[in-house]
């Protein structure tokens, strides 16, 4: 910075001193130069100063979240923020009731489609005696749900075209199956890219004057004439009872499409979530799903017995398409938390459905264990979803019949995290460039407690092997 006018020919700026001019005149403007020289020096020097200072200072802290689509690396982002920025993450509850209105949207899309295909294929919806053994029906008060709850088609529509122009069009339609391959229905999965404040385009449904009281239910704009709850709340009851409809239930086991695992999933909450003044609670937030495109940089101050840190955790799309764009972000991290999904061992991925999920995730950690620039990176393996893990085991689907060389070991969460801990640990050892700690936890991220417990520590350890580190250097 110079605030110091030049008297130099080539500068344009440049003040000339004035033509006539006594000695004393000129002794004191050469005075008052002089000292405006010696403020503008002083002020060059600070700033000098505080820059060299920024680059010996503290670096921030920083984490990247790896690991496929839906594993939950968006979830934990979460995490994070409620712990470590609780207030922007309330903040942002009029943006996710959209979210979870298209997720509970989605969800019931899926049940009247795989109504569709029983239509078309004759799928059992209900045993029938008449029908010879097997064949089943659509009752006529299933059918007359099903027709009234066609203006759901409608509001996914409309919610797809908020959410969409709040991302600034970044959008990705990918289809997901409700039912087996040849019978697939296609339906749109909403990204957004993370690097667009879409969450910003919905603070007009939060009143200019009640901006002080996100977290209150006053904090939404009922009026809002493109609100689509009424509609949801009026069809409220047909969702419920078709949820609840055994019939509907078995279709849904006989079409290998379990609604209970699936990302975003609301019905067993549809009362709550459908009525009229809904406001999503922190534990929806974490359940609701809007797969994300591209790379976020999420900053939190952060502290540890007295001393406070900047911590800066990124949050990338771990759709296939999207892992070439992690490779930049690699070098400089002072940890990478892994997600492994591990209750998808029965599932292929969206992108490509001849590929096992479990496999493509073991195919992924090996290419993070055996990265050159990785090596000094701590890795920490989250395996992740044991509550799904647990209802799928305990609903009698196996793991041997998906992974081979698991045999005949016991088919509980104990036993088969064991094994597949043993795996993930097995490659760290031997593909790693250089021998490091396997750490390891069992996760279910979207239990806000135990993560917080499984993140303080993580905290922890990351700011003392920070310390030491700098200690180290310097
Ligand atoms: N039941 C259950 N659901 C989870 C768990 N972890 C994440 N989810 C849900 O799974 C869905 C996907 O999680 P995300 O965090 O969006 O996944 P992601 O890894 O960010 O996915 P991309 O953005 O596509 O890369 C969300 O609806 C989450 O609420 C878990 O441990 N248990
Ligand atoms: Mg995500």
């Amino acid at each position: 910075m110079s605030a110091y006018l030049s008297t130099g020919d080539d500068d344009p700026l440049s003040l000339r001193p004035p033509i006539f001019e006594t000695h004393d005149e000129r002794t004191a403007r050469l005075a008052i130069e002089g000292r405006a020289k010696a403020v503008s020096d002083g002020i060059d020097e600070e700033l000098e100063k505080a820059r060299a200072l920024e680059r010996k200072g503290p670096k921030a802290i920083k984490i990247l979240l790896l690991g496929q689509s839906e594993s939950g690396k968006s979830t934990t982002l979460k995490n994070f923020q409620l712990m470590y920025d609780p207030k922007s993450f309330r903040a942002e509850r009029a943006s996710w009731r959209v979210v979870i209105q298209l997720n509970v949207v989605q969800s019931m899309r899926s049940i009247l489609d795989a109504m569709t295909l029983a239509q078309k294929h004759e799928y059992p919806a209900h045993p029938s005696p008449q029908r010879k053994k097997g064949s089943w029906h659509l009752t006529p008060e299933l059918l007359a749900i099903k027709e009234r709850l066609l203006p759901l088609v409608d509001i996914e529509k409309t919610l797809i075209r908020r959410l969409t122009t709040a991302g600034s069009g970044e959008v990705e339609a990918t289809h997901r199956e409700a039912g087996p391959d040849h019978l697939k229905p296609g339906l749109k999965e909403i990204a957004i890219n993370s690097a667009i404040p879409w969450k910003n385009a919905f603070n007009r449904l939060i009143k200019a004057e009640e901006r002080t009281s996100f977290d209150s239910a006053e904090g939404i704009d009922w009026d809002d004439p493109e609100d689509p709850s009424a509609v949801l709340n009026s069809c409220s009851q047909d969702m419920i009872q078709l949820w609840n409809n055994p019939s509907i239930r078995q279709l849904l086991v006989k079409q290998n499409a379990r609604m209970e695992d699936h990302s975003g999933f609301f019905l067993d909450s549809l009362d709550r979530v459908t009525a009229a003044r809904y406001i999503p609670t922190d534990d929806d937030i974490l359940r609701a799903r809007l797969k994300t495109l591209g790379v976020s940089e999420h900053r939190f101050k952060i502290s540890t017995s007295g001393s406070v840190r900047d911590w800066k955790v990124y949050d990338v799309g771990g759709h296939r398409s999207q892992v070439a764009a992690w490779a930049p972000f690699f070098d400089d991290m002072d940890a990478i938390i892994f997600l492994a999904p591990i209750s998808c061992f029965d599932q292929v991925l969206e992108e490509d459905h001849r590929v096992n999920r479990l496999e493509d995730t073991f195919k992924l950690w090996t290419m993070i264990v055996s990265n050159q620039h990785l090596k000094n990176t701590n890795l920490i393996l989250f395996l992740n979803k044991i509550d799904i893990l647990r209802s799928k085991l305990a609903s009698g689907i196996k793991l041997k019949d998906y992974v081979v060389s698991y045999g005949d070991r016991p088919n509980d969460v104990d036993s088969t995290t064991a094994y597949l801990k043993r795996k993930f640990g097995g490659i760290l050892q031997e593909k790693s460039p250089s021998p490091r700690i396997f750490y390891c936890h069992l996760t279910t991220v979207i239990d806000t407690k135990s993560t917080k417990y499984i993140l303080s520590n993580l905290k922890d350890t990351l700011m003392r092997q920070n310390l030491m580190k700098t200690n180290l250097i310097a």
